[in-house]
């Protein structure tokens, strides 16, 4: 008998320690470390991580830019922390919330020799586990040993790296009726990933055609926009706006997908909202945070939609990304709806930055 843990539920697992400021060990070809995120480790852990030998401060470019750290790395740089360095100093490298009161943190020194592809890993897992891009990451020599004496999960590159970049297989669990104001004629079917990640909503309204093509959405969580009605996004009224036209036409499929703050998770939204206040628009916010503009895997949507029988849409949006997802996962778009409501005095700004940087139609 073999209870033999899956590589997916391995890296569920290291999501769960690295949010719990747990360490994990990465095996590479050129070697092993421990692996913690900066954001949840505390001064007792660090103390124990430094042990083991110097840490390396791994964060993307993206963040190093905003730092003037130099990236050998290309999408990421390995920082050499100062001996003296705390987690306040660790924190502040990888938090920008204080870096126009504190802009000086440096210099800081990049490692240039040695392999990156453990630090690569670390910092897929952190964004995976919605943390902050941000990771130390401490050489070690007998991975295996140290693992089963502190009972740390352990993961091999070459083993994770096709599964961080795969989909993980996605089953309906449950549907039910739910009448809405939209629509009476609603139903939500609640779609889990074998992998314990998020799972996602789809909310068939009527019983559309599948032969042909259905009005779509993709819409992807906004906990402001959506349940608080904030103005700063447009998100809450797109959502009822694309429920109500789904209920005049009779038919239609709106997808509620959990990928908070374009994929990056609320915590670290509402860092980028602090930022926002601080005059950086939203693309400059994720970057300043070392996330991309966006961070959101659309195939999700692609294969929801065709485990409900669905193969072509109108897709009600106004991100040509979300086109051309659909039609790179082989759903065919016959035609772009258009979603332009709820515009404010507060969203303006963020929608004009949509439409100028992240190709979004007016
Ligand atoms: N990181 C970040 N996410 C934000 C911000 N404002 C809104 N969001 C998130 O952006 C996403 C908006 O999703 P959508 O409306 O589906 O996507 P879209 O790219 O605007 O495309 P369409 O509405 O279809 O045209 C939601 O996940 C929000 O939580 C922000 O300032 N920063
Ligand atoms: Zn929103």
């Amino acid at each position: 008998m073999s209870l033999h843990l899956s590589i997916a539920e391995r890296l569920t697992r290291a999501r769960g320690d690295l949010r719990m400021g747990v360490p994990v060990i990465l095996c590479g070809p050129m070697g092993a470390a421990l692996v913690a995120s900066v954001e949840a480790l505390d001064a007792g852990r660090l103390a124990d991580l430094r042990g083991f030998g110097p840490p390396v401060l791994a964060i993307t470019a993206r963040r190093a830019e905003t730092l003037k750290a130099r990236a050998y790395d290309g999408d990421l740089a390995r920082i050499l922390p100062p001996a003296t360095a705390d987690l306040g100093w660790l924190r502040s490298v990888a938090d920008p919330a204080d870096d126009l009161r504190a802009p000086m943190k440096g210099p800081l020194t990049s490692a240039r020799e040695g392999a990156a592809d453990l630090h690569r890993a670390a910092l897929a897992l952190a964004k995976a586990a919605h943390l902050l891009p941000a990771a130390l990451v401490v050489p070690v020599g007998d991975a295996l040993r140290l693992a089963a004496e502190h009972g740390l999960t352990l993961l091999v590159l070459d083993e994770i790296a096709p599964a961080l970049a795969a989909l993980p297989p996605l089953d309906e669990v449950v549907s039910a009726r739910v009448p809405l104001v939209a629509s009476e004629a609603g139903r939500v079917h609640v779609f889990r990933p074998d992998d314990g990640g998020d799972e996602h909503y789809a909310i068939e309204i009527g019983r559309p055609d599948r032969s042909r093509p259905v009005l779509a959405r993709l819409h992807s969580a906004c906990f402001t926009g959506d349940v608080l009605g904030s103005l700063k996004c447009d998100c809450g009224p797109q959502l009822r706006a694309a429920l109500a036209q789904m209920g005049e036409e009779g038919a239609g499929v709106l997808l509620y997908l959990n990928q908070e703050g374009r994929g990056i998770g609320l915590a670290n939204k509402m860092r980028a909202y602090s930022l926002q206040d601080q005059g950086f628009d939203t693309v400059e916010a994720n970057h300043r945070l070392g996330f991309e503009d966006d961070e959101r895997d659309f195939r999700i949507g692609a294969e929801i939609l065709r485990k409900m029988g669905f193969s072509s849409v109108r897709l009600l949006t106004n991100n040509p990304r979300k086109i051309a997802m659909m039609e790179a996962c082989g759903l065919h778009v016959v035609e772009r709806v258009p979603l332009k409501v709820g515009e404010t005095a507060e969203n303006r700004a963020y929608l004009a930055t949509k439409a100028a940087k992240s190709g979004h139609l007016l």
